[in-house]
């Protein structure tokens, strides 16, 4: 059989380049459109000159419909209204739709929703393996401790990074909050500033660090009176958010039509 013909969204990103690169190397899969937004430099020329490589015979193009049509697969890591116009293209397109963009909002979530009604989504805040492993790890030690232990979220972030708190951050969250039982949107204070009173017992705080070219670096810590706890994980290579990626974008092929996550697709 074929393998899966992948398109790539974003393609000048530092994901997009990132995913090209690690398609363009798959034995697995192939690479069969770039995007990229329109009136950008690199639209109408081949990607792997773009970037400063050997040709790999994909040009650039601003017409995702056109692109997604020849897809099995399209591998998203862009912003969120373009995302939101990739998911009803590649619905459809009956493409797999992969996304990696944060900072979606409400409008955004439901019309990806809407979308995954016909066509299989698979998305994640953070598609690296040790991420996930590290939300699982978290939801056990939420639900193993009691309010006594007050829960931060404290992430970093390069300085070209728009969304805060990241999307990891927000899965981390979710994951103590499920372990606690409690919803993360009633327990959530982020970006504490002046007099802001003693801690809300219960509560579940995020902090923002943006600096320099930190790839991606998260700790939830569990404080209580005497000791800490500190779970960390730290991103030194976008190459793992890449592999992920095309990892979902393989297991979603022939999987029925719905919303999936990378807990699906690692099967942890
Ligand atoms: N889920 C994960 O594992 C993971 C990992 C890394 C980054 N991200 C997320 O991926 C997203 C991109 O991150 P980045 O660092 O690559 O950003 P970036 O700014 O380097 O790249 C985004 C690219 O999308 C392109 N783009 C924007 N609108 C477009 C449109 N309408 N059509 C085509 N292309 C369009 C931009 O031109 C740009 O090249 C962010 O939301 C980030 O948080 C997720
Ligand atoms: O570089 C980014 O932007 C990243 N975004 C994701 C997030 O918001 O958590 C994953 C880590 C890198």
């Amino acid at each position: 059989m074929e393998q899966p013909g992948i398109v790539i969204t974003g393609a000048s990103g530092r994901m997009g380049q990132m995913l090209i690169g690690a398609v363009a190397a798959s034995d697995k899969a192939r690479l069969v459109g770039c995007v990229e937004r329109t009136g950008h430099a690199w639209i109408g020329r081949d990607v792997g000159l773009c970037m400063g490589g050997a040709a790999l015979g994909v040009t650039v193009t601003d017409d995702p419909l056109e692109a997604f049509a020849s897809a099995q697969a399209v591998i998203d890591f862009t912003a969120p209204a373009a995302t939101v116009e990739f998911a009803a293209l590649a619905a459809q397109a009956r493409a797999v739709h992969v996304i990696g963009t944060t900072g979606l909002e409400a409008t955004h979530l439901a019309a990806i929703d809407a979308a995954a009604r016909h066509a299989v989504i698979v998305r994640a805040g953070n598609m690296s393996l040790g991420v996930n492993l590290l939300v699982k790890l978290t939801q056990k030690v939420a639900a193993a401790l009691d309010a006594d232990w007050d829960i931060e979220v404290i992430e970093a972030h390069h300085r070209h990074k728009v969304d805060a708190p990241s999307g990891t951050a927000l899965m981390l969250g979710q994951a103590a909050a499920q372990g606690r039982g409690v919803a993360l949107d009633a327990a959530r204070v982020s970006g504490r500033d002046g007099i802001t009173g003693p801690r809300e017992t219960g509560s579940i705080g995020f902090s923002a660090i943006r600096g320099g070219d930190i790839v991606g670096e998260h700790d939830v810590l569990f404080a209580a009176a005497g000791e800490r706890i500190i779970l960390r994980h730290v991103a030194t290579d976008r190459a793992i958010f890449a592999r992920g990626a095309l990892k979902a974008a393989l297991w979603g092929q022939g999987q029925k039509p719905g919303q999936y996550d990378m807990m699906d697709v690692l099967g942890l």
